[in-house]
């Protein structure tokens, strides 16, 4: 990418495109352009269309989508799966028609079996049966991969996947039923220990076990895949080390300072029991991440009480 070069994120305003767009601000970029949802509704094909025939956009980020934790994923199954779609499908075909350069497409390690083997190859997609609660969300993605790769098999295009891990940063979405776990526990642990609560609910066993990677980490990753990997495969995003959910909420108490105790909601699923990414391939491109997990909470707890609690 040059400096001038001009770059589309598309879903600026999220947690990873923010992020994505702090990178390429860092590097130089000075061409980089954005739309909200409610300028641009990307799941408006005739509006996507319209949107790249006019800007003739060179890079693309698709970090767009309809995103949530477990509840989320498992209540609007419909949403998760129609939106997904329907923004991946367009704006896939309409860089195709536009004749973008380069387009980087974000799945999630969700899309793996659930059972897959440990750590998650990229190789392992579609090997087995998914996650009940996110597989219409998964579907999506994988239907995202595959346009990605249909569109370079059929015209070439360098349309590139990466598979990030469970993320988690700036900008990030503390609602308590539809955020995904750090933040949830990050507000739920804050908001018991300035309640003076004796407990702090945590959803399951506590035992599934998760990869965190903080998303400027990953923003990182994707500007570097985007200047150095133009491959067909899926590259893995994360750190290659993982913490079972009650691990993570002590963390978190010890970073937040909170004495109370743990309470576990079994009503509540687990999810799938354990997705750990294989990183060797990241590793051997040449990249690596740089914030490990009590120093990203403790910087992802500020962000919170900057904004949410001051707010
Ligand atoms: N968060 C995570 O743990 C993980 C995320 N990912 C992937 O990373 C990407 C970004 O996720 P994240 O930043 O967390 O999500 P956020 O919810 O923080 O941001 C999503 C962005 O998508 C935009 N968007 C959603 N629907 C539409 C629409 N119909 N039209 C236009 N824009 C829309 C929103 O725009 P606006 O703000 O303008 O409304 C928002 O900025 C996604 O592809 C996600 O699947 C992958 C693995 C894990
Ligand atoms: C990124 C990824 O995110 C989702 O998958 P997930 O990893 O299962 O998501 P999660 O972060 O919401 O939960 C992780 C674990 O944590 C437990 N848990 C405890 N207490 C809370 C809690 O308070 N909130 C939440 N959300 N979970 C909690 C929870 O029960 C589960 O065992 C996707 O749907 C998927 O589509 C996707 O891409």
């Amino acid at each position: 990418m040059e400096k001038t070069s001009k770059i589309y994120i598309a879903g600026h305003r999220g947690m990873v495109g923010s992020a994505i767009m702090r990178q390429l601000e860092a590097n130089g970029h000075t061409n980089i352009i954005t739309r909200t949802s409610s300028e641009l509704d990307l799941r408006n094909q005739q509006a996507v269309q319209d949107f790249f025939e006019s800007e003739q956009p060179d890079y693309v980020f698709l970090a767009a989508a309809k995103v949530g934790g477990i509840h989320a994923n498992n209540t609007f199954r419909a949403e998760f799966l129609y939106d997904n779609l329907m923004i991946e499908a367009n704006i896939i075909h309409a860089a195709h028609l536009a004749g973008v350069k380069k387009l980087m497409f974000l799945g999630s390690s969700c899309i793996y079996p659930k059972m897959a083997p440990q750590p998650l190859k990229e190789e392992y997609l579609l090997t087995g049966p998914l996650e009940q609660t996110n597989e219409p969300y998964a579907i999506a993605k994988i239907a995202g991969i595959k346009l990605c790769e249909s569109y370079r098999d059929q015209y070439g295009s360098n349309f590139i996947s990466v598979m990030p891990t469970n993320l988690y940063g700036y900008n990030d979405n503390y609602d308590l039923q539809n955020s995904h776990v750090l933040p949830a526990l990050i507000r739920k642990i804050h908001e018991a220990k300035d309640n003076g609560a004796p407990t702090v609910t945590v959803w399951g066993t506590g035992s599934p076990k998760r990869e965190f990677l903080f998303a400027d980490d990953l923003a990182a990753a994707c500007v570097y895949l985007m200047e150095n990997y133009d491959g067909r495969e899926l590259v893995n995003i994360g750190t290659g080390e993982d913490v079972s959910i009650k691990e993570l909420a002590l963390l978190i108490k010890d970073v937040i300072g909170y004495e109370g105790e743990l309470e576990f909601d079994t009503t509540k699923p687990d999810g799938t029991p354990r997705k750990l990414m294989d990183v060797s391939k990241l590793h051997g491109l040449g990249f690596k991440h740089k914030i490990e997990l009590r120093e990203g909470i403790a910087l992802a707890y500020a962000d919170f009480k900057e904004k949410y609690v001051t707010a």
